[in-house]
């Protein structure tokens, strides 16, 4: 316990128990009089936390509290968290983690995280020693340029980072003195932000991209040194430039992007396992996007290994997934295609996001616009009308971002949609049965992989290991939740999941010679080993 003694043990978040401390205890370690006479275990503890917590009318409220707690003692944060994780999960993370980027600036109370500057240039490997953790094994880096589907948020975007690595923690116990927020604030194209008067982000336009470039090549050499074991997550950076890092940075530094390759990963185990409910061979599926960014084009790269592993060719893989974009059908003729979306855009006449529904008849619809609403009435009707099973997932968050509502999905397709989501919905009653949307995030899966990273000591993070995690998570889905229509698990079997991708990514890493480590043959039991558990 770093010989902490009296107020200062009673004090650090790390190491309190607070009313927790045994007499005993209190007697070691000088603290008699400063608690109150019961003591009482975690799970009253817990009880006492979640009696506040519930008695607080909002969803933000809440937030505030929840990361207070966070900063007054950790343990009993990540107990009640990992014990109640259907009702935090939305607290700490999406929705409500969208509320909190957007206010960051107004609820702001202690810093967490680590914050760099263009004024740091040429120094962050110096002030990189100003973190007080010397064994870092994952790091949650944004630089707020599109949080969620709110956009550019600047500084105010560390919300994201911080929620990730509550994630970390509570979905796969990585141990919260290994994780690391980062906020690479190279200022905000923001402008009514900068303009907010508590704004306490670099109050400027973006930095240029040159002297961005080199900035983030600046901070990954400098993780590298500082940090070599640890993994680099990039997260919500704009989609140019989140593809831009994963092409440069994945080669040769162990690093991956959770929009991307997370998602991806994520979408495609949710597909697998709606055709155990359609009875649909994979293999036979079409999968139509909307939208052209992060999520869709990494999922339709991903699709594509799934597609070729599962048998089929390079080119006729390309031709089972197509995409929409603002202006309807994207196809061949398109002009300015982006370079990713390419080996998609196939022969076919130019017509509109309906017409493409039902002369293609995807099997499966994928959200990821960032704009609420885009799947409408019109969208679910059609994929009903050629779907018996219409799979229907609409990644984008927070809910107020969200291409269709559960309830929409269900009202339009007569109950029939299998319908996830990037964020949480309640169950729908529809008629008179009751509907149990599954939420479709990468939560599933970038825990499990830092966790494996982890264990493994990988040294690149590999498409292989994404492919082996949606395997991984279409298989854990339990006779019983695909009756009731979920494409994933229940979130209270989310460290479970975990613990699974994890030792996959181990075997990954294995049979592709990415570790020197000489691991256990019972990897389950050795990755087990590794996760934290948050007890007195
Ligand atoms: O944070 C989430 O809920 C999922 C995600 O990565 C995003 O929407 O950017
Ligand atoms: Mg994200």
């Amino acid at each position: 316990m770093k010989n902490l003694h009296g107020r200062t043990l009673l004090t650090n978040p790390a190491y309190t128990k607070s009313t927790g401390f045994t007499h005993a205890e209190r007697e070691l370690y000088g603290l008699r009089g400063l608690l109150p006479y019961n003591v009482a275990s975690l799970d009253k503890q817990i009880e006492r936390v979640l009696g506040s917590l519930r008695r607080k009318n909002s969803a933000i409220e809440k937030y505030i509290f929840l990361n207070a707690l966070l900063e007054r003692n950790q343990r009993l944060f990540y107990r009640t968290m990992i014990n109640h994780i259907e009702e935090i999960m939305p607290l700490v993370y999406t929705p409500t983690v969208g509320e909190a980027c957007r206010e960051f600036a107004h609820i702001f109370r202690n810093a967490q995280g680590f914050y760099i500057s263009p004024e740091d240039r040429g120094e962050i490997t110096t002030i990189l020693k100003n973190w007080p953790e010397e064994d870092i094994r994952v790091i949650v880096v944004t630089d707020g340029e599109r949080i969620l589907g709110l956009g550019d948020l600047g500084a105010n975007g560390m919300g994201i980072s911080i929620g990730k690595v509550a994630l970390y923690v509570a979905c796969a116990g990585i141990h919260p003195a290994q994780c690391m927020p980062v906020m690479l604030d190279v200022g905000t194209n923001n402008a009514p932000l900068r303009e907010d008067p508590l704004y306490l982000g670099y109050p400027y336009p973006r930095i240029n991209a040159d002297a961005y470039r080199s900035l983030v090549d600046e901070f990954v050499k400098a993780v590298q040194s500082r940090y070599p074991n640890a993994l680099i997550q990039f997260e919500d950076f704009s989609s140019p430039h989140a593809f831009e890092f994963l092409d440069r940075y994945a080669p040769e530094v162990r690093c991956f992007n959770d929009d991307i390759q997370g998602t991806a990963a994520v979408t495609l185990a949710g597909i697998y396992t709606s055709c155990r409910i359609t009875k649909k061979k994979f293999t036979d599926l079409n999968i139509m996007f909307l939208g052209t960014g992060s999520a869709a084009s990494g999922t339709a790269e991903l699709a594509v290994n799934a597609f070729i592993a599962a048998g089929l060719n390079q080119s006729q893989a390309q031709k089972r997934l197509w995409f929409i974009d603002r202006k309807g059908l994207v196809t061949a003729h398109n002009e300015n295609i982006k370079p990713r979306i390419k080996p998609f855009a196939h022969e076919h006449p130019a017509c509109s996001f309906v017409d493409a529904i039902s002369t293609i008849k995807p099997d499966v619809l994928i959200g990821a616009t960032g704009v609420a609403g885009t799947f409408t009435e019109a969208i679910v009707r059609e994929m009903s009308a050629v779907n018996e099973r219409p799979v229907i997932i609409a990644l984008s968050n927070p809910t107020s971002h969200t291409e269709c509502t559960a309830e929409q999905a269900y009202d339009w397709s007569n109950g029939q949609a299998i319908f996830a989501s990037g964020s949480p919905f309640d169950p729908v009653r529809y008629k008179n049965q009751l509907l149990k949307p599954a939420q479709g995030n990468n939560a599933y899966i970038f825990p499990g992989i830092g966790l494996g990273i982890y264990a493994s000591a990988a040294r690149l993070v590999t498409q292989s290991m994404f492919l082996a995690a949606a395997d991984v998570l279409a298989s854990i889905v339990s006779e019983q939740e695909i009756h009731s229509g979920a494409v994933y698990p229940s979130l209270t079997r989310v460290r479970e999941v975990s613990h699974a991708i994890a030792v996959a990514v181990c075997q990954v890493a294995i049979q592709e010679k990415l570790t020197s480590l000489s691991m256990p043959e019972d990897l389950g039991n050795y990755v087990r080993s590794l996760m934290y558990e948050p007890n007195y």
